[in-house]
């Protein structure tokens, strides 16, 4: 029998890619709304409420509204929002982190997918925490690069507006007072002490992030080489198939740039460690609308289902 999926926020960026992705799979059926329809509260209920699986493509508010939805107790909820990822009755949709994370998203009715942003930091820190390099009260500080995608729809419009301002060609950083909506999860996750120092920078493309992080050498516990970190990073995703560790000092072009959007339409993240003896910089390397968000949902839809991890996916 095929599950039944349904996508609320279908009409949305994260809802339109995760129905991209659903081309081709005989084992679904896609329940759907009509677009007229699409935030009529007793139509969203009683398409919840029929599915298998919801994925919740909303913002925060509605995501929280439609979980209040379910009545049906077999339904289960991947949440593509900031609402549910600090809680701990919701399994983090990070299966590459752990057995313990892949086995709660595999037998879970509530996931909850990592923030753009946060899946860059995390899949840094997480390993370098867990192995007991890195302290947990390390000073950490991160900055972010971006494509205006990930503002969602109105995001898009605003730099695809033929009016825009000429602000808009540049970089822009932003979360100027330090309270971006990740670092409650960056912390809970990474199991830091506190917030980091983050600072994200949206620029004039589609899609497609780099989130760096800095660090000195001899403030790690035990680590006297840069080759060492990548060596564990290495070890630490040997297995996985969406992370891929790459060779110390690679870059990304033969002229020494990283740049934002060359992984985007890619469903896996790239992690580069470059530097020296002295300095480092850790920098995660993927597309927000894929590892980043829709991407995400996917892979954890698939452990849930029991299928090939990367059914549907671009690796
Ligand atoms: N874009 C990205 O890269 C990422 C996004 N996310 C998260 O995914 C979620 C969706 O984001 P994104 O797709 O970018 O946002 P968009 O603004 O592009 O889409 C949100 C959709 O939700 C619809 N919507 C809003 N309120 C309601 C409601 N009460 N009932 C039903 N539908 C509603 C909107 O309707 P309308 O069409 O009328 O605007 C829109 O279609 C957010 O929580 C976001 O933070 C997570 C990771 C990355
Ligand atoms: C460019 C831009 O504005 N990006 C968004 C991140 C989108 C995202 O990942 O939001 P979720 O927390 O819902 O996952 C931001 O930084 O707030």
């Amino acid at each position: 029998m095929k599950t039944k999926i349904f996508v609320d926020g279908s009409e949305g960026t994260t809802g339109l890619r995760i129905h991209e992705r659903f081309q081709n799979r005989q084992d679904l059926e896609i329940l759907t709304i009509s677009p007229e329809l699409r935030k009529d509260e007793m139509e969203r209920k009683r398409l919840i409420n029929a599915s298998d699986i919801t994925f919740l493509c909303l913002p925060d508010a509605a995501a929280k509204e439609a979980v209040a939805m379910v009545e049906n107790e077999n339904v289960k909820i991947i949440d593509t929002s900031t609402a549910h990822r600090t809680d701990r009755e919701w399994a983090y949709g990070f299966p590459e982190l752990s057995k313990e994370y892949k086995t709660k998203i595999q037998k879970g009715k509530r996931i909850s997918v990592p923030g753009c942003h946060a899946t860059g930091f995390i899949s840094l820190l997480y390993p370098l925490i867990t192995k007991g390099i890195l302290p947990g009260d390390y000073p950490v500080s991160s900055f972010s690069l971006t494509g205006y995608s990930g503002g969602g729809k109105k995001m898009i419009a605003e730099y695809e507006d033929a009016n825009r301002l000429a602000e808009y060609n540049a970089p822009r950083e932003y979360a100027l007072n330090q309270q971006h909506k990740h670092l409650k999860e960056m912390k809970y996750i990474t199991g830091l002490s506190r917030e980091p120092l983050f600072s994200p920078i949206v620029a004039d493309y589609y899609s497609g992030m780099l989130v760096s992080v800095p660090f000195y050498l001899d403030m790690l516990k035990g680590v006297s080489s840069p080759e060492f970190v990548q060596e564990l990073l290495t070890e630490y995703y040997k297995n996985e198939l969406f992370v891929q560790v790459m060779p110390f000092g690679a870059e990304a072009d033969k002229h020494g740039f990283l740049s934002g959007n060359s992984c985007s339409g890619w469903d896996g993240l790239k992690i580069y460690v470059t530097g020296n003896k002295e300095r480092i910089v850790l920098s995660a390397h993927f597309d927000n609308l894929g590892k980043g968000a829709s991407g995400a949902a996917i892979q954890c839809l698939n452990l849930m289902l029991g299928c090939k991890e990367e059914e549907g996916l671009v690796l």
